[in-house]
C-alpha cells in the first residue's frame, strides 16, 4: 500500500529548513512585540514564518486539505482546536526570547497530526543547524543519525529540564522554583533549560538529558518533540502520572517510566487553562 504521509513528512522536513534560513539570515532590526504579558515576546518574523510555512503548504496540499494550529495565528484569534482531521500543528520560532536575545537556541516545530495522533515530526534547531525528526513506527532521527534516549535508571546520575515560562504571578513562580529545589535535591547531576520547549525534548531524545518537564506550554511548542521522544524509546506522561494530553498544557518527557515517576514525585501543580479552552467572551 502507497504510504499515506510520507509525501508530506519530505515536505516538511524542507519546509522547516526553509524558515530557519530566513530566521538564521536575521533580520537588520528584530522587532520586538509582547503578547499575554511584558516578558510573553513576539516578533515580526515570528509572524511572518508562520505565514511562510502555512502558505507553503496549503500551495503543496490545497488550500483546504488540512488543518492549521500555529502559534501566530492562534494568538491573532484562530481556533486552536485538534479535530481527527490531518492537522498541522506549528511552532514558528519556539524560543522568541532566546532569538530576541541573541541566545543560541531556536527551533522552528512541525508536527502533522492524524486522529488526534501526532504521526510525524520535524524540530529544526536552527542556530546550530540539527535537523531531527520522526515518524510513528520509524524512527527518530538528528541529522538522518537514529537517535536513541539514555538507558539512565538512577536519578540521582541525571540531567533534568524544565523551564519557568512567561507566567510571573509570585505564586506561580514559587511553585515552578519549589519544585526545582526538591528536583535538585534529590540531588540529580545538573538542571538545565534552553529556552524552547521543542529543543528541550530533542534533547531528551538524544540522550543529553533523562527528562524534561514543564506547565505551562503549549501544543506547538510540543508536539513535534512528542513523536520524536517517542520514537526515540521514551515516554510521555502527564504532570500527575496520568497519560499525557497534548491540549493540557503539561507535560514529562523522559528516558523511561522511572525516571518520569520520580520527578512526578516532586512536581508542585498549578492549573493552567487547556490549549483547546473555549475563548473567552
Ligand atoms: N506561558 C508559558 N509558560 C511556559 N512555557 C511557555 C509559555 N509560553 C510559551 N512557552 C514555551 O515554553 C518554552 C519556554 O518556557 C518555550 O518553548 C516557549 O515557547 P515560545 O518561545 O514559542 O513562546
Ligand atoms: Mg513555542
Amino acid at each position: 500500500m502507497e504510504d499515506p504521509w510520507q509525501k508530506a513528512y519530505d515536505f516538511a522536513v524542507a519546509v522547516a529548513r526553509k524558515a530557519g534560513e530566513i530566521r538564521k539570515a536575521g533580520e537588520s532590526e528584530i522587532r520586538v512585540m509582547t503578547k499575554s504579558s511584558t516578558v510573553d515576546l513576539v516578533t515580526k518574523t515570528d509572524e511572518r514564518v508562520e505565514k511562510i510555512i502555512i502558505s507553503s503548504l496549503k500551495e503543496e496540499f490545497g488550500e483546504d486539505a488540512h488543518c492549521f494550529i500555529g502559534e501566530e495565528s492562534v494568538a491573532k484569534g484562530e481556533p486552536c482546536v485538534l479535530s481527527d482531521k490531518p492537522t498541522w500543528i506549528i511552532d514558528p520560532v519556539d524560543g522568541t526570547t532566546n532569538f530576541v536575545h541573541g541566545f543560541p537556541f531556536v527551533a522552528v516545530s512541525i508536527a502533522f497530526a492524524v486522529n488526534k495522533e501526532v504521526e510525524f515530526g520535524v524540530v529544526y534547531s536552527c542556530l546550530e543547524d540539527k535537523m531531527y525528526k520522526a515518524r510513528k513506527g520509524k524512527g527518530a532521527f538528528c541529522d538522518d543519525e537514529p537517535i536513541q534516549v539514555s538507558d539512565m535508571k538512577d536519578i540521582n546520575k541525571s540531567i533534568i529540564i524544565s523551564e519557568h515560562g512567561t507566567d510571573r504571578s509570585p505564586e506561580k513562580v514559587t511553585k515552578i522554583f519549589s519544585t526545582m529545589q526538591k528536583i535538585l535535591c534529590i540531588p540529580v547531576h545538573g538542571l538545565r533549560g534552553s529556552g524552547t520547549a521543542a529543543t528541550n525534548m530533542c534533547l531528551v531524545a538524544t540522550g543529553a538529558v533523562e527528562a524534561f518537564f514543564e506547565i505551562g506550554i503549549h501544543c506547538w511548542d510540543i508536539a513535534a518533540g512528542v513523536i520524536i521522544v517517542k520514537e526515540a524509546g521514551g515516554i510521555l506522561l502527564d504532570v500527575d502520572g496520568g497519560p499525557f494530553d497534548l491540549m493540557s498544557r503539561r507535560m514529562v518527557s523522559a528516558n523511561n517510566e522511572l525516571i518520569a515517576k520520580r520527578i512526578i514525585k516532586e512536581i508542585e501543580i498549578f492549573p493552567v487553562g487547556r490549549d483547546d479552552a473555549p475563548a473567552e467572551k
